[in-house]
């Protein structure tokens, strides 16, 4: 059959060439049959994978075994990226059961520290320095404090480092940073110009207090600082005077003219603080004038509410200090009628209610018309933690003068706590007010609360005056005047007037109800016990009062080794048992609670909750 096969072969068109001289073309594959392509392909992907991609013999007759092939090397890399998804997967598995097991052996203070450093970093990672647009757009940053020219008297300098730290020891002056100016336990060896030490000594002010002690010298030699005392010991003067020795200085180089300064600036959070400094300073430039020895260093106050004009003298010779409110401040600085071109010296007091009244956006608008480098100063009594790394990260290599653990209550204010139920509270509150003579400051954070307690004491024929945030400038300003010169006996506040307010001789303070962030509270009783003096506060607290406050307030009677009623003392903290209690939250210093459970974080995120709402609602 040969033939037939050969007859078969030669019936083809005969090839002119016989196989072995024809050179076949370069690219030449031999045709593979479908089914042994198959065959190969099995060999080469495994079953499971070409049972997913099995194609019709004509869709493989049109693929080339190199399309093929390529194919098969990026499935290759699919199931080795599988692989290594899978090695992966199984590694964190294995960290995450050895985590757990590293957990397990953790105390609870130490999960809770671990938590709350988590939680801070986070919060910290979106926080920009208290800086301007400028500023922070250029990355610009100081590292040398500003250079002043004041020095300690010779005798002080030549006491060593060790002396000095024993003085700072004896007053319990904490102080954290690098080359600190030493503490000096006298006005006069402070180089400070005698008429304002006659002025302070008829004021009654005749030896610093250890803010003083420490701070003022800090502030003479130019350095930034972050200073927490408590309440009533006197932290105004710490940032006035330097201000006003600055502003002597800058005078005596270069006299200002109009529409020049300030050179010093002081920000407050509330209008009456800002009124009350701002007659500080007004007082001892007055006395500077009046000795005929210094040049006139004029102060201006810059706050909403009142007529700029009837301040137009200061404004037409050129400013020296400002006393001001973020918002009138920002105004007058975007109008032009104040520039910060000289401004050396920026003071912010109650400087961690200013950043978390949100403030910090004003008062980054407010410093983004710096252009040169200032030396800065946040004061207050309450500074938690968090406030007090973001300050130390927009400082310049800063001082910190710690007079008491940031948030303790002073010492001076005797804290009585009684459990007095809602509707006994008003009759309860006559009772009180008969405990000692006036003046006495009722304080309650509920607007229309406060005017209730009003009405109802000028029923019971009590002299009383109210002030919130909902009265008019005047009427604010009527109630503070009345009760500061005495022709008030009582007056009834909202939280607007807990800080730094400054009221001669107050005998008691009563808590009407109880603030939910333990720092208001702090700066309410604070208005007691001032300067040394003995004060007591009364505090009303109920059912109503959440449980996490009323621990923080039991910590904070334990701290100031007060009386503690039983019903607090029956109240259990969760995390007593190792300690963690009393480490302070890093966001508002409460002793009660940690960070995850802060109050201002709640009210924090309740705003930011409400604000989103707006905005979505809004269809933006
Ligand atoms: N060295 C001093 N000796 C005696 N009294 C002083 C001294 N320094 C300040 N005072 C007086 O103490 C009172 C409280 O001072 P100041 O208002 O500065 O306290 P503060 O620390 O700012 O309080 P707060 O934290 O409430 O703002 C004022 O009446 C002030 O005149």
């Amino acid at each position: 059959m040969t033939a037939i096969a050969s007859s078969s072969r030669s019936r083809r068109s005969p090839s002119p060439i016989g196989k072995d001289d024809y050179e076949l073309p370069a690219d030449y594959k031999p045709y593979v049959p479908v089914a042994k392509r198959r065959a190969q392909l099995l060999s080469t992907l495994g079953t499971k994978h070409l049972a997913k991609r099995v194609k019709t013999s004509d869709e493989l007759d049109q693929q080339t075994l190199e399309e093929e092939q390529d194919e098969g090397d990026a499935e290759e890399r699919a199931r080795e990226k599988l692989r290594r998804e899978r090695t992966l997967l199984q590694a964190a598995q294995e960290v995450k059961e050895r985590r757990a097991v590293e957990d397990a052996s953790k105390t609870a203070a130490e999960r809770e520290a671990e938590k709350e450093a988590q939680l801070l970093v986070e919060m910290e990672r979106g926080q920009k320095k208290l800086a301007g647009a400028k500023e922070l757009a250029e990355g610009t940053t100081w590292t040398e404090s500003l250079k002043s020219s004041w020095r300690p008297p010779r005798f002080i300098r030549d006491m060593s480092d060790e002396e000095h730290q024993r003085v700072r020891d004896q007053f319990h002056i904490l102080t954290e940073g690098d080359d600190l100016p030493p503490p000096i336990n006298n006005f006069a060896d402070m180089k400070i110009p005698r008429p304002i030490l006659d002025y302070l000594k008829k004021k009654g002010i005749k030896k610093p207090t250890p803010i003083q002690m420490q701070g003022i010298p800090t502030a003479f030699a130019g350095r930034d600082i972050i200073g927490i005392a408590f309440t009533g010991s006197g932290k105004t003067l710490a940032f006035t005077l330097p201000a006003i020795m600055l502003a002597l200085e800058s005078e005596a180089r270069l006299p200002l003219v109009r529409g020049e300064g300030p050179v010093g600036l002081i920000i407050c959070p509330s209008r009456e603080l800002a009124r009350q400094t701002y007659e500080g300073c007004q007082a001892m430039c007055t006395a500077l004038k009046e000795s005929g020895e210094y040049p006139e260093i004029r102060s201006l106050l810059c706050i909403g509410g009142i007529n700029m004009a009837d301040q137009g003298d200061v404004l037409n010779k050129g400013v020296h200090i400002a006393v001001a409110t973020p918002g009138r401040l920002m105004d007058m600085l975007d109008k032009g009628r104040l520039n910060a071109m000289n401004c050396k010296y920026l003071c912010m007091d109650e400087a961690d209610r200013m950043i978390d009244m949100g403030f910090e956006e004003d008062v980054r608008s407010i410093m983004s018309h710096f252009k040169f480098q200032r030396q800065t100063l946040l004061f207050s009594a309450t500074m938690p933690r968090r406030i007090q790394d973001f300050a130390s990260q927009s400082l310049v290599n800063p001082v910190l003068v710690n007079v008491g653990r940031a948030g303790a209550a002073n010492m001076d204010v005797i804290q009585e706590v009684e459990y007095v139920k809602q509707e006994a509270k008003m009759v309860y509150l006559l009772e009180c007010l008969q405990k000692t003579p006036p003046p006495v400051i009722i304080f309650s954070d509920n607007k229309n609360e406060v005017d209730d307690i009003q009405e109802y004491l000028l029923l019971k024929g009590v002299e009383a005056v109210a002030i919130h945030g909902s009265k008019t400038q005047e009427e604010r300003e009527y109630a503070i005047r009345s009760f500061k010169t005495g022709a008030k006996d009582v007056m009834v506040a909202s939280g607007v007037a807990s800080k730094g307010l400054d009221f001669n001789e107050i005998q008691h303070v009563i808590v009407y109800s109880m603030p939910k962030e333990i720092e208001d509270y702090v700066h309410e009783i604070g208005r007691t016990g001032r300067s040394g003096k003995t004060g007591i506060a009364t505090t009303f607290i109920n059912m109503n009062t959440s449980e996490q406050t009323l621990l923080d307030l039991k910590y904070l009677l334990m701290e100031a080794k007060q009386k503690i009623p039983e019903f607090l003392l029956s109240i259990d903290d969760p995390r007593a048992a190792n300690g963690a209690g009393l480490r302070g939250c890093p966001i508002c210093g409460g002793l009660g609670h940690g960070l995850s459970d802060c109050p201002k974080l709640e009210e924090a995120n309740r705003r930011t909750q409400a604000a989103q709402a707006r905005y979505a609602g809004d269809g933006y």
